[in-house]
């Protein structure tokens, strides 16, 4: 596992807490949309965005969710941000009273390419670190740039050793 974690702190979020924090970003987005406070639709950043957009939208009543799709990262490695899917254009326009969520915002790449193609879309993260912070509108939590963020779905429960077993 050492040598798959080059980062020094590992910030480890289970279902229960991102289902917490994702709710205290849907109630802090709760009445700031531009139509009467009101969101049109959530558009979630697969695969992350997916569970905290459905619960965003569970909590805002929000029936129109869509989901972009896009590519950044090789287990821990950054590569070229690209989009796989889109979502329906129609609807999306320039992003005008659309809620754009994602797990969280990292270097802030990714947001950074979907804010090109949506500039009036409002973006909202559950967790971010200081260098993506100029690219998401809001976020719950801030964590350090060298904290790796480990998520309920990569997860698994595992024995591990007593303390005083170990070497
Ligand atoms: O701010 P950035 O440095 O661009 O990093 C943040 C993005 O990276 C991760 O997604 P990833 O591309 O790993 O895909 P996944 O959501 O399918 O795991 C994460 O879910 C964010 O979408
Ligand atoms: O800290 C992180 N955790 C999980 N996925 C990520 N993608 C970019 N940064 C992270
Ligand atoms: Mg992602």
């Amino acid at each position: 596992m050492t040598e798959f974690l080059p980062h020094e702190k590992g910030f480890h979020v289970s279902w229960d807490q991102i289902h917490r924090d994702s709710r205290a970003l849907a109630w802090r987005l709760d009445g700031h949309g531009p139509d009467d406070g009101a969101w049109k639709a959530v558009v979630a950043i697969t695969r992350g965005g997916m569970a905290p957009a459905m619960i965003v939208a569970r909590e805002l009543d929000i029936r129109t969710v869509d989901t972009i799709s896009v590519k950044s990262y090789d287990n821990q490695d950054r590569t070229e941000a690209v989009v796989l899917k889109s979502p329906d254009a129609a609807m999306m326009g320039d992003g005008s009273g659309i809620l754009v969520v994602d797990d969280l915002v990292d270097s802030g790449k990714t947001l950074e390419l979907v804010r090109s193609l949506y500039p009036k879309a409002h973006f909202a993260t559950v967790y971010a670190k200081p260098s993506g912070r100029p690219q998401v509108d809001t976020f719950i939590t801030e964590v350090s740039q060298d904290t790796w963020i480990f998520f309920p779905w990569d997860m698994a429960l595992q024995y591990v050793q007593p303390y005083r077993g170990k070497d």
